[in-house]
């Protein structure tokens, strides 16, 4: 069964880790009077699932390793329909039906609230999508040194899989993306190398509008376009006379050393630095790093959600606390007397002012500050607001915020979640000061991926007694 390298184990799996990967066990007979347990990460397999595995450097108290094979296969199981599911990080569960994912994410969400002590009988099952595919309005691709374009390998982030399809993204960004590998290949232009500080080309950005069409295309350098100007007047060419859509095509000159899409300086080769989006039936402006909902399909019953469970008036003033470019806010300030959103980038609240504006509505203040800052600044100039709203990063609000957010003491309290981790955690803050968890609706933006959303109310019981 083993030699001195590699071991075949039969592993049960028997939970799946924060990313998605089956967990599972094996005791090792090493010859001594006790057998040696190793903890054993496979990806692409299922709870419940047999799988056979081979464990190189078995010595050791956890591996990660691929299946060689299913030995017993879940009843949820399906064949991944892409043909890059193996390599590729982008989706880890492909493997399992959209049901089955759909049922794990709720019960997710469920058991991390029953961890806190709350009822999970409020938590209904989670909403997906009709179709859960080419739901992405943004894809960051890579170049890998060998020329390569697209994601990055599973496990092993140094190297980027080759990609000739990408089904979760919206069709015409991935033929942009074949033609910016064709281009850079006829090119003979170079990857960039992380490790050795090298090569031309760093990333490529897609943003595609689901609703006006109009598509984004921004190409990370560490060169010049004038030192590659044959080569970017061909890539202009041949986008434009092909992409009808292309409404922003720019060159970002990145020469950092960190591995981010940011740009020291951009070109714009054709159009213009930003394309037009909608949502929910507002317009907004998207720069090549404005954060926007990526799935805007699903973001849009988000808000649904959000209004229906906030019951706001025309008489009433609200706090969009981490409110971005408005998403939210828009919406809600039709809705209400007044709405101030506070938001710590300052890009961001300059979008939202101005998406704001160009959305015809007069009734917003803007903020960018830090949440407990700005929430103490509308208190001093407004006084209590009737209705707060918060859409946190995946860290969630912190205990600081959240018990800001507790002696502010609105009757409603709407928390629009990405992590329902530390959305558990903060909600047990508001506890002490009166306030009900009354309604969970878990919704998927990220098909195919562990993620999950969720928009929850809370209900301040003792100023309603
Ligand atoms: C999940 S996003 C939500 C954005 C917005 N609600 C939307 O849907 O477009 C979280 C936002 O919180 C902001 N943020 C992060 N830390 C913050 C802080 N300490 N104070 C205020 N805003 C913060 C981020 O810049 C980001 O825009």
């Amino acid at each position: 069964m083993s030699n001195q390298e590699f071991e075949t184990h039969n592993v049960k799996i028997d939970k799946l880790d924060k990313k998605g990967s089956g967990m599972g066990h094996v005791w090792r007979d090493t010859g001594g009077s006790n057998p040696k347990k190793l903890k054993l990460n496979v990806p692409q397999t299922l709870i419940g699932e047999e799988a056979k595995v081979t464990v190189p450097n078995p010595d050791r108290k956890l591996a990660r390793v691929l299946p060689d094979e299913i030995i017993t296969q879940h009843p949820e199981r399906v064949a991944p329909p892409c043909p890059h599911f193996e390599k590729c990080g982008g989706c880890v569960w492909q493997h399992w039906t959209y049901e089955g994912q759909l049922a794990y994410k709720t019960g997710e969400v469920k058991s991390f609230l029953e961890a806190e002590g709350f009822d999970s009988g409020v938590v209904a099952d989670a909403l997906g999508m009709e179709t859960p595919w080419e739901y992405r309005n943004k894809m960051e691709f890579t170049f890998g040194r060998d020329g390569a374009l697209g994601l990055h390998e599973l496990g092993n982030f140094r190297n980027v899989i080759d990609l000739d399809t990408c089904l979760i993204a919206g069709d015409e960004m991935v033929e942009a993306m074949l033609e910016v590998s064709e281009w850079a290949r006829e090119h003979e232009l170079s990857g960039y190398d992380k490790d050795r500080h090298e090569g031309l080309l760093r990333n490529l950005m897609t943003r595609q509008s689901q609703k006006t069409g109009e598509l984004m295309l921004a190409i990370f350098s560490t060169g010049t376009p004038e030192e590659n100007q044959a080569a970017v007047d061909d890539l202009v060419s041949r986008l434009t006379s092909k992409f009808g859509n292309l409404k922003s095509l720019m060159w970002m000159e990145n020469r950092d050393w960190a591995d981010m899409a940011q740009s020291e300086k951009t070109h714009v080769l054709h159009g213009r630095d930003y394309i037009n989006d909608e949502m929910y039936g507002y317009k907004y402006r998207i720069w090549f790093d404005t954060f926007f909902q990526t799935n805007p399909l699903q973001a849009e019953k988000l808000v649904d959600l959000a209004i229906e469970m906030a019951e706001v008036t025309e008489e009433e003033s609200m706090i969009d606390l981490f409110c971005g470019v408005g998403t939210f806010s828009l919406p809600f300030a039709a809705r209400v007397k007044a709405l101030a959103g506070i938001e710590i980038v300052e890009t961001s609240i300059e979008s939202a002012k101005r998406n704001a504006e160009d959305n015809g509505l007069d009734n917003t203040y803007f903020l960018a500050k830090d949440a407990r800052r700005g929430m103490d600044e509308i208190l001093e100039t407004w006084g209590r607001p009737d209705l707060l709203m918060l859409d946190p990063p995946r860290s969630g609000a912190g205990g600081k915020v959240m018990r800001r957010i507790g002696r502010l003491g609105t009757d409603r309290v709407v928390y629009v979640s990405c992590n329902p981790e530390s959305f558990a955690d903060d909600i047990t803050w508001l506890r002490e000061y009166g306030y009900e968890l009354e309604r969970v609706q878990p919704v998927d933006l990220f098909p195919h991926t562990v993620h999950v959303e969720l928009v929850a109310l809370l209900r301040k019981m003792d100023s309603t007694l």
